[in-house]
């Protein structure tokens, strides 16, 4: 297992890139710790797949290295580099029985016999396909099929790393919670250094332990997800984790005072002067909708049931642009005729050109 380092890395597919626009990635340099379990979170065309592309050595970056531990990889072809793939759809040999499939890369790699039965036998378990392991791969379902290509992944124990291409895809929903939790007692119980691509956000929180939240190219912040839930870096972080997202509203700050169109709210700490686009942003689970004259006064505009609670979206009073403000109300809590939201202080986050931005002083 190795750590990995990315060093000020960048790529575009263009021969001659011209300006930012031309990379598909920007800017990268992060060590990630050997044996942590990231997922690459983000929407499509964030530059995922280039990425995870990079450290596996199917693509050369355009700039910067790749390191696992100290040695430098980035001119490695994949099969140079020690690492286990599992992509979208299953890698496996259909005339092949599971036994044989799981044992494949060990008996590669010329492992004792009774070692690689030993290791296999582990693997059936875990994977629950004792029952089936001396059938051929080709009758078996999809999902079962998966289950053995994140097997043979699984199987080694001398890999770098082991990347995951949203290897969940095909897998029937009801089962996507119990591969993905198997995969989180693999790691517990292996501590491989597991990088998983997906651009869902419950895989990627339930899965990792770090979360690596990319867009537009760039990685915009690397949490656990209580951080990326509570402390969102970047406004993408803020309106993709959660739902519904954080609330994004344009602002003027005057020192602990935040203005939205003719009203104001009160700020924990004071901020400096801010030119740029200026943000508050607050997560619909800090807004209390309560009695007139207690916060921002607003009109509901709708009411969606979702189980124990209901989303309450309302518009501020006196602001045309018909922006909503989505806030979570408890299913028993009644909702006043005039309403008005009441921000939690010390869950809202002020962005200047969608970045987080320090209080003063602190
Ligand atoms: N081989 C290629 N040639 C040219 N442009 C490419 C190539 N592969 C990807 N791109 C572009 O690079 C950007 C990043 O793509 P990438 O596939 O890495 O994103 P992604 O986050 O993995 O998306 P998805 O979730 O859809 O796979 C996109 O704008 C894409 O169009």
């Amino acid at each position: 297992m190795a750590s990995i380092t990315l060093k000020n890395l960048a790529h575009s597919y263009h021969p001659d890139p011209k300006g930012p626009q031309d990379f598909a990635l920007k800017s990268i340099d992060h060590v990630w710790e050997d044996g942590g379990a990231y997922a690459l979170l983000g929407p499509s065309g964030c530059g995922k797949t280039t990425l995870l592309n990079i450290i596996s050595g199917l693509l050369v970056p355009s700039r910067g290295q790749i390191l696992f531990n100290d040695k430098d990889v980035t001119r490695l072809a994949p099969e140079q580099r020690d690492i286990a793939q599992v992509f979208q759809f299953p890698v496996i040999y259909d005339t092949m029985t599971v036994r044989e499939n799981l044992a494949f890369p060990l008996v590669n790699r010329g492992l004792a016999k009774n070692e690689i039965a030993t290791r296999v036998h582990k693997m059936l378990d875990i994977l629950e396909l004792q029952g089936k392991a001396d059938r051929k791969a080709r009758n078996l379902t999809a999902d079962d099929k998966q289950k053995i290509s994140l097997g043979r992944g699984l199987v080694r124990y001398d890999v770098n790393a082991i990347l995951f291409d949203e290897p969940l895809t095909v897998i029937d929903p009801h089962l996507k919670w119990q591969l993905r939790s198997k995969l989180r007692e693999l790691h517990t119980q292996f501590g491989h250094t597991m990088i998983y691509v997906t651009h869902d956000q419950t895989e990627a929180l339930t899965f990792a332990n770090k979360v690596v939240v990319m867009y537009e190219g760039e990685v915009v912040q690397i949490g656990t997800p209580e951080e990326l839930f509570e402390k969102p870096a970047h406004t993408f972080v803020g309106y993709f984790i959660g739902s519904p997202g954080m609330n994004i509203l344009p602002t003027v700050i005057e020192g602990n005072r935040a203005r939205l169109g003719q009203h104001e709210t009160m700020l924990t700490q004071s901020y400096p002067a801010l030119t740029g686009k200026v943000e508050l942003g607050i997560r619909p689970e800090y807004i209390r909708v309560v009695e007139r004259g207690q916060g921002l006064p607003v009109q509901i505009r709708e009411v969606e049931d979702i189980g124990r609670f209901r989303i309450v979206r309302a518009t501020l009073q006196g602001d045309d642009s018909g922006a909503i403000i989505n806030s979570l109300v408890p299913e028993d809590q009644s909702l006043p005729a005039d309403a008005d939201l009441l921000f939690n202080a010390e869950k809202v986050g002020v962005y200047l050109n969608n970045h987080i931005v320090s209080a003063q002083g602190s």
